[in-house]
């Protein structure tokens, strides 16, 4: 199944989509091919038809490989993933070392080997690498396609500027293994990834993608706003304030908070929830992966 997001990125995709399925034709598939209409289509067309293929090739951004892993984490066949990036950040492409050139991603795919991968529930959502609250996440989501499309990954950093006044706090309880964190924080996530938004990197030595763990990082208030920008400036040197930010590891996670705080899944929109369960979902995905 190749199914593909036209809208996504610089729309990629739809511009290389015959020489795509002349490459897979060559090696011996027989492609079926599905343009997502609508915002979460792929989640139901995966879900719905995944146990006729031996292999779902997907190709869009971020938003579509969720849409594309949702649908299978829906469904009981054991169907291999390979991902073509095609969106604007593109952030589990750049962890799981796929090309961004779309013929090596293709070939890589056709001459991969298996890789589990871990995938995380948040309630009853998935995410293939992300989820997070606060501080320029609502960046993604609130930047209009048309502008992703033109000018790609500097529309997200134009678009947090305008964010920067908007920085909420909030007070939280957070449980996970035998400890109990409460205190106010302006930013959290919890991911699978060694690049979050195209830009914050963590040490790909430290992240293994399939040990059933998370890693945690979470930005606590501060009435200065200069110590936010040194603290953004820490962590994008790798080199932060621990007693600002807090970094750990777990496989399960639970937060609270007195109000309703807006959530964000491999950069879209989750809603506003006032508690989360989160879960690792250890090796549940087979991606195709040539290195
Ligand atoms: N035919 C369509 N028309 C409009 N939107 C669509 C269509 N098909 C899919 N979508 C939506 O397009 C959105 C953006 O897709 P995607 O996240 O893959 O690309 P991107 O935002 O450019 O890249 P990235 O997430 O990597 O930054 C998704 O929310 C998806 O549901």
């Amino acid at each position: 199944m190749l199914i593909f997001n036209p809208k996504a990125g610089k729309m990629q995709a739809k511009n290389n989509l015959f020489t795509l399925i002349d490459l897979f034709t060559k090696n011996n598939y027989e492609i079926t091919t599905f343009p997502t209409q609508y915002s979460r289509h792929a989640v139901t067309i995966v879900k719905e038809k995944a146990s006729h293929f031996d292999i779902i090739i997907c190709c869009g951004g971020d938003g579509t490989l969720n849409e594309v892993v949702s649908g299978l984490m829906q469904q009981p066949s054991k169907v291999l993933l390979g991902y073509i990036p095609t969106g604007t950040t593109n952030d589990l492409a750049t962890s799981l070392n796929i090309s961004k050139d779309i013929y090596e991603a293709a070939n890589d795919i056709i001459n991969g080997k298996a890789y589990l991968y871990d995938i995380g529930s948040l309630n009853d959502k998935f995410f293939t690498y992300i989820a997070a609250f606060g501080a320029f996440t609502k960046v993604p989501y609130t930047t209009p396609q048309k502008f992703k499309n033109a000018v790609g990954r500097l529309s997200y950093f134009l678009e947090g500027v305008k964010h920067l006044t908007e920085i909420k706090s909030y007070h939280l309880k957070i449980e996970c293994d035998d400890q109990v964190i409460e205190d106010d924080f302006v930013f959290g996530s919890i991911t699978n990834s060694t690049s979050i938004a195209g830009f914050l990197k963590l040490n790909s030595d430290d992240v293994i993608l399939n040990d059933g763990l998370f890693e945690v990082l979470l930005i606590k208030s501060s009435n200065n706003p200069i110590d936010l920008t040194n603290i953004v400036m820490g962590l994008l040197k790798q080199n932060y304030d621990k007693k600002k930010v807090l970094f750990f590891r777990t496989g399960n996670i639970k937060i609270t908070s007195l109000v309703e705080i807006p959530w964000c899944l491999d950069g879209e929109n989750s809603g506003e929830k006032k508690q989360v369960q989160i879960t690792n979902i250890t090796k549940s995905i087979t991606f195709m992966l040539n290195k």
